[in-house]
């Protein structure tokens, strides 16, 4: 038997007032998938997945984690990172990973070093936060989320505006996360982080998921050499102003 996707969302819609912010979402995502959510400024990318986290209520549509319906049980299977950095800037990376691990409750120590060795933040652990660069500190915000172990690890942006050794850092720790079976949901608007990261992808504009497919699909649909131009051909504007 087919086992069920590690994330479905059906239907899944959010309003603000008068504007759709998300209109009727439908997508999946399988074990060791990599899927890409992609659109311009104001697409509903973080609204989307905000409710796929559940910090923000759906106003339509399902979503199932592992099959289940959101709940504290599918929570503790989701390893979040918001664009915002979360950590504490007076701390150090490794006391931070530590008050993160006992908030989870979790007990095992070895976890705090095997997320740092995940992230390239070991030799670096011990400084303060606030001494770090802003790509460094992106990193901390991942391994934060990968203390859970995740099951679905949702990144929201984690590549934007970091220098070139930190993206290389966070497309490595994810793709690695991706291969031990975890089922990533990542968004961004560098096209290219795309082509290189995701095994399929999902072109998200005004709310609405307008294609979707294999960066390779996406391309020969639209008869374009890459993403940033399929987009231009769907919409007939650029990604980014
Ligand atoms: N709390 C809110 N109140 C009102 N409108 C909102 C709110 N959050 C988002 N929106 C609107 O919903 C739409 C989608 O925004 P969202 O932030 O999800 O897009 P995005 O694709 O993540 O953009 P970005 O790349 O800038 O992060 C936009 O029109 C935005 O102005």
């Amino acid at each position: 038997m087919a086992r069920s996707p590690v994330l479905a969302c059906a239907g899944l819609t959010k309003r603000y007032g008068t504007t759709t912010a998300v209109d009727h979402l439908s997508f999946t995502i399988a074990e060791g998938e990599t899927y890409g959510l992609l659109g311009p400024n104001g697409a509903g990318k973080t609204t989307a997945i905000s409710m796929i986290v559940t910090v923000v209520d759906r106003d339509g549509g399902e979503i199932l984690i592992d099959g289940q319906k959101p709940s504290t049980r599918t929570k503790a299977l989701i390893g979040y990172v918001p664009q915002e950095v979360g950590a504490y800037m007076e701390l150090t990376a490794r006391e931070n990973l530590r008050f993160f691990s006992r908030l989870y409750g979790m007990r095992d120590r070895s976890r705090v070093e095997r997320v740092l060795e995940a992230t390239g933040l070991t030799e670096r652990a011990d400084e303060v936060v606030s001494t770090y660069s802003g790509g460094m500190a992106r990193r901390l915000n991942i391994a934060i989320g990968l203390l859970n172990s995740p099951r679905l690890l949702v990144l929201d942006e984690p590549t934007a505006g970091v220098d070139p050794q930190s993206r290389n850092a966070i497309l490595g720790t994810v793709s690695a996360l991706a291969d031990e079976g975890a089922a990533v949901l990542y968004t961004t608007h560098y096209m290219e982080e795309a082509e290189r990261l995701c095994d399929r992808v999902g072109i998200l504009d005004h709310g609405r998921l307008i294609a979707e497919g294999t960066p390779d699909e996406l391309r020969a649909q639209a008869g374009e050499a890459d993403l940033e131009a399929v987009f231009l051909h769907l919409t007939g504007r650029a990604l980014r102003d």
